[in-house]
Formats: structure tokens, sequence, C-alpha cells
């Protein structure tokens, strides 16, 4: 019998990218928003009830983290209140949940990375709500993979990456946070952690389900990161505005709503360990993205 995987937010980051990597697994299901709208929680068991998939996999979220904090009710519905949804009728239907988390559910006052086990903290909306969506997976009792990761940046959606890129090319001069750090990530790496797991619960040995933290490895700081990325431009001819590298600004002269961790560095040794995987630093990481970009240019 074909597996039946559903794929929710596939026109985002990571879902875009999980439609590639999952493609040989089984049937895939992308509903688009209107289709399971997980602002409306309520709507969507019925909508399991006629796809009935044998494996979940939700990217989708409400992941605009300044708007969240005027907006908490949506984030609770669509991080939160939806994930507790699709994880029960997991639990009911013994079908594998894989869910997505966020370095945000830590406070960043840590020295070092974060591990799996250490005590969440969020310090926003966004991250408040993404750690009650893990909450209830975890306490409905489903088959679960979380996968905590950080930065996601990729060629196909909005992110830090190309937001640098985009004022960089428009821009005299850019100020970027140099105190908040953390890896970027990117999206095709979380899919194809995604794909191994999964072709991994095919096996009949016991299955390792839980949380995980995956991310790129080693450290840097937003303006670090944003200087690596323009630097690459430049050195491929890009056109831009911006003749410097960005200044360093502490996070304090940035104000945003929504408060982020000064260090988010998840240690994902754990994964690692488990599944026998390597995970790439993060220059090379960012490296590939935009060379992919750079190429479709
Ligand atoms: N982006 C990041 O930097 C990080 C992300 N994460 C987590 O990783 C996961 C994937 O993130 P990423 O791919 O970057 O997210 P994106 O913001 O790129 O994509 C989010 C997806 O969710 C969908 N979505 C939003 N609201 C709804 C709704 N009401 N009903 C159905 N679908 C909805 C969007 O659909 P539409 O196109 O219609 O808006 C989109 O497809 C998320 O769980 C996120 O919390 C974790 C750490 C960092
Ligand atoms: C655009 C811009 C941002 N910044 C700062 C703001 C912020 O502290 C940092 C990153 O900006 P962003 O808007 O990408 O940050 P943010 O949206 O908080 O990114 C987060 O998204 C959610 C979904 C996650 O789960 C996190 O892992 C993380 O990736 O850079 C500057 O300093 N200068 C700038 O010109
Ligand atoms: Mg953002």
């Amino acid at each position: 019998m074909t597996t039946r995987i559903l794929i929710t937010g596939s026109s985002g980051q990571v879902g875009f990218e999980l439609k590639r990597a999952l493609a040989l697994q089984g049937e895939l299901i992308c509903p688009p928003r209107q289709a399971f709208d997980l602002a409306q929680p309520a709507s969507l068991a019925a909508a399991l009830d006629s796809w009935q998939p044998d494996i979940i996999v939700n990217p989708a979220a409400y992941t605009a983290v300044d708007r969240a904090e005027d907006e908490p009710a949506l984030a609770q519905a669509i991080n939160a209140d939806a994930v507790a949804v699709m994880a029960q009728w997991a639990a009911a239907h013994h079908a594998l949940l894989l869910h997505y988390s966020t370095d945000y559910v830590f406070d960043g006052d840590k020295t070092g990375a974060w591990r799996e086990d250490d005590a969440a903290k969020p310090q926003s909306v966004y991250g408040s709500s993404k750690w009650q969506g893990e909450q209830a997976v975890r306490a409905s009792g489903c088959r679960h993979f979380i996968l905590r990761t950080s930065w996601v940046a990729g060629i196909y959606g909005q992110n830090f990456l190309k937001t640098m890129l985009r004022l960089a090319a428009s821009r005299d001069s850019l100020s970027v946070v140099a105190d908040q750090f953390g890896a970027p990530t990117p999206a095709s790496l979380l899919a194809d952690v995604a794909a191994n797991l999964v072709q991994r619960t095919r096996s009949t040995q016991g299955q390792p389900y839980g949380t995980y933290h995956v991310a790129a490895q080693g450290r840097t700081s937003w303006h670090e990161y944003a200087s690596y990325v323009i630097a690459l431009a430049r050195e491929a001819g890009w056109p831009l505005q911006l003749a410097a590298a960005p200044q360093a600004i502490p996070g304090s002269a940035y104000p945003q709503k929504a408060r982020r961790p000064a260090n988010s560095q998840l240690d994902c040794s754990k994964l690692m360990q488990a599944f026998d995987l390597q995970l790439p630093h993060w220059q090379p990481a960012v490296k590939q993205i935009f060379d992919t970009l750079d190429n479709l240019k």
C-alpha cells in the first residue's frame, strides 16, 4: 500500500523543499491554505478523515515574529491549537507526525548551545505559541518527531538572507544586530533530514522518536551572517548600492516588537548520534543557497 503523506504549508520555505525531498516516499497530499486552514483548527479533523494520511508533516506556521505580538490569538490557533488537532488525529489513527519548532522557545540566556531537554522559556508570542504546539504533540501520545531549528533560509519564500541581498542592492547603508547569535539553516537540509527520518521509520527496528535539534553547525551573529552574504554577492559581481560592509549594532539600537533570544545556538549532537547524520557548517550551507540564487538570476 502506498504511504499517504500530508504536507502542510507547502508554499513555505521548508514545505517547498519537502515536496521535493519526500516525492519518492509516497503519495503526497499538499493542500493549499483554503483546503486546510490552520487558523480554523476545528475544521481540520474532517479533512484528515477524508485524506487518511499515514504521515503528517507540518512545516506550516505563523512565522511573522513581530506581527504575532499584535495577533496572539491567530498565532496560537495556527501554531498550537491546529497542531493539537493534528497530533490527536495522528494518535487516534496511528499516523506519524513530523512537526517543526524553533530556537525561539528558549530565552537565549544560556552560555553554550541549547540541548533538547533544556528548559523552554519563550520571550515572544511566536515562541510561546510554538512551545505550546510542541507540548500538544507530546501530550497527544502520537508517534512523532519534533525538529527544532533556527534562522531558516532557502531559495523559495522569504528570509533574512534574501532581505539582506535586497537591501544591499538598494541602500547606501545597512545596520545589523551583532549581539544575537545562532546558526542559519537551509530549508533543503530540514527537508532532507525529514526524508531520512521518514525513511527510517520503515525499518523494523524501534525508532527513536522524540524531539531533536537540527541546525547548521557553528555559531554566528545576524551581522556576521549578513556581512558574509553581502561579501559573496560582491564577489559574484552583483550590482550593490551598499559600498561598505554592514554596520554592527546592538539589538537595543534596532527596536522591534518581539524580543529575540541573545543566544539561540542549538546543540544538534542528539540527532547526529541517533541517526548517524552529519550537518554542514553554516558558511558552506549559506554559500550553497547563495550560489543557487546566483544561478537562478
Ligand atoms: N523561518 C524561520 O526562520 C524558522 C522557522 N521555523 C519553523 O520551521 C517551520 C517552517 O518555516 P518556514 O518554511 O520558514 O515558514 P514560512 O513562513 O516560509 O511558511 C509558512 C507556511 O505556513 C503556511 N501557513 C501560514 N498560515 C497558515 C494557515 N492559517 N493555514 C495553512 N497554512 C498556513 C504558509 O502558507 P501561505 O503561503 O498561504 O502563507 C506557508 O506555506 C515552521 O514551523 C517555523 O515555525 C523554525 C525556526 C526558524
Ligand atoms: C532587516 C534587518 C533585520 N535586523 C535584525 C532583526 C533581527 O534581530 C534579526 C533577524 O531578522 P528577522 O526579521 O529575519 O528575524 P526573525 O523574523 O526574528 O527570524 C526568526 O524567524 C522565526 C520564524 C524563527 O523561528 C527564528 O529562528 C528566526 O529565524 O536581524 C537588523 O539588525 N537589520 C536589518 O536591516
Ligand atoms: Mg521574520
